[in-house]
């Protein structure tokens, strides 16, 4: 978005342009200056600060606030624009289900040669209209702007933007945008990349900070609502080498229906408590041990929600009478994630790749899921792939086309 502190002329202009259906000048729409000289050339006007990432299931808004700005430029900054930032910075939750992750807010970051700092906001996709009417109400309709936008619902929602708060859609595509964001945020915050050691011992596990310098080539496992796996190999050289439908979404619609809860916080909490051996059938539950000679441990799932439902040595009945709804989440949990993991290897290994950075917000307030990722790229590997994992887990796609704003053009 391109919030600026507009010169009346071109707002009034932009007002008759869109009054009279006229196509709004991409030169100015897009960035808010006026290669007709209509605004002016302060830099401050030209920036787009925001960048949007539309997913499946959660909308991620990331805000640049700019911290350099001169008494000239605050002078000039029209009041609703104060507003806006006023209200996106001192407030970390926006009716009732917009969220600002505080906690990963990163103060005196440069872009584009202006420091300042940059807030990262939720909020659900489904909340879309209340988003929008909420912008409205702001005075946004009554701004230049333009949203950088990435994911699908930049698709899906360009034209909800352009009638209900005049705003255009700078398009970019969402895994460019994931890849550059992902390496900006990186590179900006020397503890952003770390892996999980001793995962599986609840004593001794502990996040270890990973030195990403050096990154190609990696893959990378994005686990939004679907999944998708991609090899990157340089700068602008990757590839989606895979996908799966059952990611994220499914985590959360599948815990929904069997355990009736209302939110991914309700479900994750629900798994903490839970015990997936109640649902799960083990090996050992068919060997009576381990199955030693193809390395199967005994506690490895063998068949996932079978426990309950089986025929011979448990009474399914009884069985299900001990599965508490932690148990139920839980055992979604593991699955879920064995699975996305079970991919994820075998796509490292297809492309020769030995450290698999695990993001998306399936990850958000996730542990459980972290580690067991950890200990199974670990495991199966016998030591030779590294499960990586970002503290900006889900917004590297909202950086990435904001940062791509002006350098590419967007679709
Ligand atoms: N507050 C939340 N509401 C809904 N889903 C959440 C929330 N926090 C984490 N998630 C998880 O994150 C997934 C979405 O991840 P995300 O990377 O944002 O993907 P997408 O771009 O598809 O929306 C959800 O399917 C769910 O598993
Ligand atoms: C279609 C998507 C790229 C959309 O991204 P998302 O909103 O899930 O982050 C993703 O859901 C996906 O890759 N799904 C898996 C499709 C498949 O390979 O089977």
């Amino acid at each position: 978005m391109a919030p600026h502190s507009c010169k009346g002329c071109l707002r009034t202009r932009i007002a008759r342009m869109a009054e009279s259906n006229k196509e709004i000048p991409m030169e100015v729409s897009m960035n808010g200056s006026d290669t007709n000289g209509l605004m002016g050339d302060n830099p401050f006007e030209a920036m787009p600060w925001f960048g949007m990432d539309i997913g499946g299931s959660l909308c991620k808004l990331v805000y640049f606030e700019p911290k350099d700005t001169t008494k000239d430029e605050l002078e000039s900054e029209i009041e609703v624009l104060k507003n806006i930032r006023r209200y996106l910075t001192k407030n970390s939750a926006y009716g009732k289900t917009g969220h600002r992750d505080t906690h990963l807010q990163m103060d005196n970051v440069v872009i584009r040669g202006r420091k300042g700092t940059l807030h990262f906001i939720r909020f659900p996709t489904s909340e879309m209209g209340n988003f929008l009417a909420l912008a409205r109400m702001k005075g946004m309709a009554n701004l230049v702007t333009t949203v950088c936008a990435t994911g699908g619902g930049a698709y899906k929602f360009e034209e909800n933007f352009i009638r209900e708060v005049n705003m255009k859609l700078a398009k970019f595509d969402e895994f460019d945008s994931l890849i550059k964001g992902m390496h900006y945020i990186e590179a900006q915050n020397s503890d952003e990349c770390y892996y999980w050691a001793n995962p599986t011992d609840e004593t001794r596990c502990a996040k270890v900070n990973y030195d990403f310098s050096n990154p190609y080539p990696f893959l990378i496992v994005n686990i939004g609502s679907g999944v998708s796996v991609l090899s990157v190999n340089g700068p602008n050289n990757y590839k989606r080498v895979s996908g799966t439908s059952i990611g994220g979404g499914t985590f959360l619609g599948l815990c929904c229906l069997l355990t009736g809860c209302n939110s991914f916080e309700e479900a994750i909490e629900l798994a903490t408590g839970g015990d997936h051996t109640h649902v799960d059938k083990l090996v050992r539950d068919i060997y009576g041990g381990d199955y030693e000679r193809f390395g199967l441990p005994g506690d490895l799932v063998a068949s996932s929600f079978s426990a309950c439902c089986s025929f011979g040595q448990m009474n399914s009945r009884d069985r299900r009478s001990k599965v508490s709804r932690e148990d139920l989440a839980k055992a979604t949990l593991v699955t879920i994630t064995n699975n996305i993991g079970s991919i994820a290897r075998m796509c490292a290994q297809q492309e020769k790749i030995d450290r698999v950075l695990f993001i998306g917000n399936f990850l958000r307030v996730n542990p459980i899921a972290m580690k067991l990722l950890a200990y199974a790229m670990d495991y199966w590997s016998k030591g030779t792939m590294k499960a990586l994992f970002l503290e900006h887990e889900g917004y590297f796609g909202a950086v990435g086309c904001l940062l791509q704003f002006n350098e590419t053009t967007p679709s």
